[in-house]
């Protein structure tokens, strides 16, 4: 499967359990680009400690951010001869907070967010439900008053996961189409707007 290299990279943000790996892998094979865990970027301290039901702070975060930025910098491997142009990629990172956002973005400005919506009761029983996680569900709690909502001014968009995989995945795809046309439009100098309409930009709501 070939790789789109025109393709911004995405991160496929929300809170644990929200099904950011899950609908990440799916969104990646769909799109034919890389997909990379940012959980497996954790270093092992901020694994211990979430493990030990403490949640991570901003000081925690920031090394881990910087890995998960410059993977998005590189936008995924190079083909199998170590050249050409990379390949972009998906990438499933909590990136909880704006400023994590921005962090990641100073590193890969085209970077672009799917984030992860889900009722806490949906959240709950599938953070009860799996497995050999090291994320405990009482961390929960902390994640939901962690996260900054993606705000109108970034690019990205938010879909529901209370859908099947492919259902989640398909509303992916429509919502970053969307910003592509919207993003060629700000790009035609012929074309009647300027600059995205904001309006339009489907990350509200
Ligand atoms: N759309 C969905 N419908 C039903 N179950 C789902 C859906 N998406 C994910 N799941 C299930 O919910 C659980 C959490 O998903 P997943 O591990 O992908 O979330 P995550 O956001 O990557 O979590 P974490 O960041 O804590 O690793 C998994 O058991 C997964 O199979
Ligand atoms: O920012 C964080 O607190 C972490 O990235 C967590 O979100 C977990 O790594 C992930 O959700 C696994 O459960």
């Amino acid at each position: 499967m070939t790789g789109d290299a025109s393709r911004a990279p995405v991160v496929v943000m929300g809170v644990a359990a929200a099904g950011k790996s899950t609908v990440g892998q799916a969104l990646a094979a769909r799109l034919g680009v890389a997909f990379i865990d940012a959980d497996d970027l954790h270093s092992d301290a901020n694994r211990a400690k979430m493990s030990a039901g403490v949640p991570l702070d901003d000081d925690d975060r920031a090394p881990w951010l910087d890995a998960v930025g410059a993977v998005l910098a590189a936008r995924g491997p190079a083909d199998d001869e170590g050249d050409g142009p990379a390949a972009s990629v998906v990438v499933a990172c909590s990136a909880l907070r704006r400023p994590y956002r921005d962090r990641l973005r100073a590193h890969a400005p085209a970077t672009v967010f799917v984030q992860l919506d889900a009722a806490p009761e949906v959240l709950r029983s599938r953070a009860e439900a799996r497995t050999g996680h090291f994320m405990p569900p009482e961390l929960l709690d902390s994640q939901l008053a962690t996260l900054e909502p993606l705000a109108a001014d970034e690019p990205g968009c938010r879909v529901d996961v209370g859908a099947p995989v492919a259902e989640v995945v398909a509303d992916a795809i429509a919502a970053l189409d969307a910003l592509d046309g919207i993003a060629e439009l700000g790009r035609d100098p012929h074309g009647e707007s300027a600059g995205p309409d904001r309006d339009a930009l489907p990350v509200s709501g």
